[in-house]
């Protein structure tokens, strides 16, 4: 016991331990038998991952969601480890929750419940907060049952025959129903400001550039390195929530561009909560230009891209040009590094998207970078005096260079 009456650090909280539990359907191709990323979410969540469970079923079992006998070897893991929660990486439904704390002795969370808790806890501004806070109502009015059998637990209230009170819990539903209408009212005159605001932006005639990417690649550590602000940048997921916009000066344009940096996207994010955030995605959206900011260093990237991909179709920002910006390269081994700052690569509809490579956290290829947003501009023709760009080799003439913008892909392929 070390605990100094003096001690102006506060007293070390014990870090739940929290066992993790996957399960592999067979038909999912995208199976992460590691379970890293909920071990992430974990963490995030200020819980501390103390073992792995990975089962196979061909389908969910209705009452339990794994089988009888993975749930008696979950059970002993919990004792075995005295930890204090199970978290499991699919959803389930309130029912297998409920039975699964029966059986298992602790509270049980699945993805959703843990992203939730974290967007909660990371919410900064008044909009990100009510966004959580619609998301965390909606989610709770689906698990009113448990909640209520909780408390009955609780309370000893064995032998209250009729269950929990279902005149109880219509009550609850009402309230909660009427305060997630009083949520969304207050969320949209947020919003409704916030638009207000936007246009009153874009009638400057900014050229908007929007970081996104999925959590963790480094998206406000690229920030900060590009405007040099000090933004929130943490080993964590979801570490950012609000949108955050500097101005960022391109020398080579000779004139500033607007840099956003966002929430991160993650795969199966909760439906409702994509739905609260929505407006936050917007935003990026709305950019004439996207960072997709990637980390080269994941050894799941692809699937990570494919996944922030879907993000930006459901957002409409599908059609925004992008460069990939594949961060992290001082990760990477020597002979894996590609050998070029940049290159090129065809996507969908052949549309020729940048790749630049770069550590935003020791500065390599961000000068690439600012060349290419800078070529993306011209690009687009937008937002600034084309005669004021310096022309990309040097040795052009400006009148030669305004001449070379349109297509931009050609004026591209020289580089
Ligand atoms: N080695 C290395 N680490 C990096 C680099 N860029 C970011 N990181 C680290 O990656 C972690 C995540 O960085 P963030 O900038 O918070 O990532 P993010 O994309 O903003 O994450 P969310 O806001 O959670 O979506 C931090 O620990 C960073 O220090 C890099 O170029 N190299
Ligand atoms: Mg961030």
């Amino acid at each position: 016991m070390s605990s100094s009456t003096n001690s102006v650090a506060t007293p070390p909280s014990e870090a739940a331990r929290a066992i993790l539990v996957g399960v592999d359907f067979g038909r999912d191709a995208s199976f992460d038998a590691t379970l890293d990323e909920l071990a992430l979410l974990a963490e995030s969540a200020g819980d501390t991952p103390v073992a792995r469970v990975i089962a196979r079923r061909k389908a969910p079992d209705a009452a339990l969601f794994v089988g009888s006998g993975k749930a008696d070897e979950i059970k002993l893991l919990v004792q075995a480890h005295e930890a204090h929660t199970v978290l499991f990486d699919q959803a389930i439904s309130p029912a297998q929750q409920r039975n699964l704390e029966r059986v298992l002795g602790v509270p049980v969370a699945d993805r959703t419940a843990l992203i939730l808790e974290i967007f909660a806890a990371r919410a900064q501004s008044f909009e990100g907060k009510l966004q959580v806070e619609l998301a965390r109502l909606q989610y709770l009015a689906t698990r009113l049952v448990r909640r209520w059998s909780h408390l009955e637990r609780q309370s000893g209230g064995i032998g209250m025959r009729g269950g929990p009170g279902e005149a109880q819990i219509e009550l609850d539903r009402r309230m909660i129903d009427d305060r997630i209408k009083a949520t969304k009212e207050r969320l949209k005159k947020v919003q409704r400001q916030r638009s207000t605001q936007q246009r009153a932006r874009q009638r400057n005639g900014v050229f908007r550039v929007s970081l996104v990417g999925y959590t963790n690649a480094g998206k406000s550590t690229l920030f900060n390195s590009l405007v040099k602000a000090r933004t929130y940048a943490a080993d964590k997921l979801f570490a950012t929530l609000d949108t955050t916009t500097r101005s960022l000066y391109l020398e080579q344009a000779g004139a500033s561009v607007s840099l956003s940096d966002t929430v991160g996207f993650i795969r199966d994010l909760p439906h409702k909560l994509v739905e609260a955030f929505r407006a936050t995605l917007q935003e990026a959206a709305d950019a004439d230009l996207l960072l997709h900011v990637i980390d080269a260093a994941s050894p799941v990237l692809d699937e990570q891209l494919a996944e922030v991909e879907k993000v930006l179709a459901e957002i409409g920002a599908a059609d925004i040009p992008q460069i990939l910006v594949y961060n992290k390269q001082d990760m990477l081994e020597e002979s894996q590094r590609p050998r070029a700052p940049q290159d090129w690569i065809e996507r969908d509809g052949g549309v020729r998207t940048p790749r630049v490579f770069v550590s935003a956290l020791d500065g390599t290829g961000l000068d690439v970078l600012r060349a290419q947003i800078v070529e993306a501009m011209r690009g687009q023709n937008v937002g600034l005096n084309l005669h004021d760009l310096a022309p990309t080799d040097g040795a052009e003439d400006p009148e030669d260079a305004a001449a070379d913008l349109a297509p931009s892909t050609e004026q591209q392929a020289r580089a």
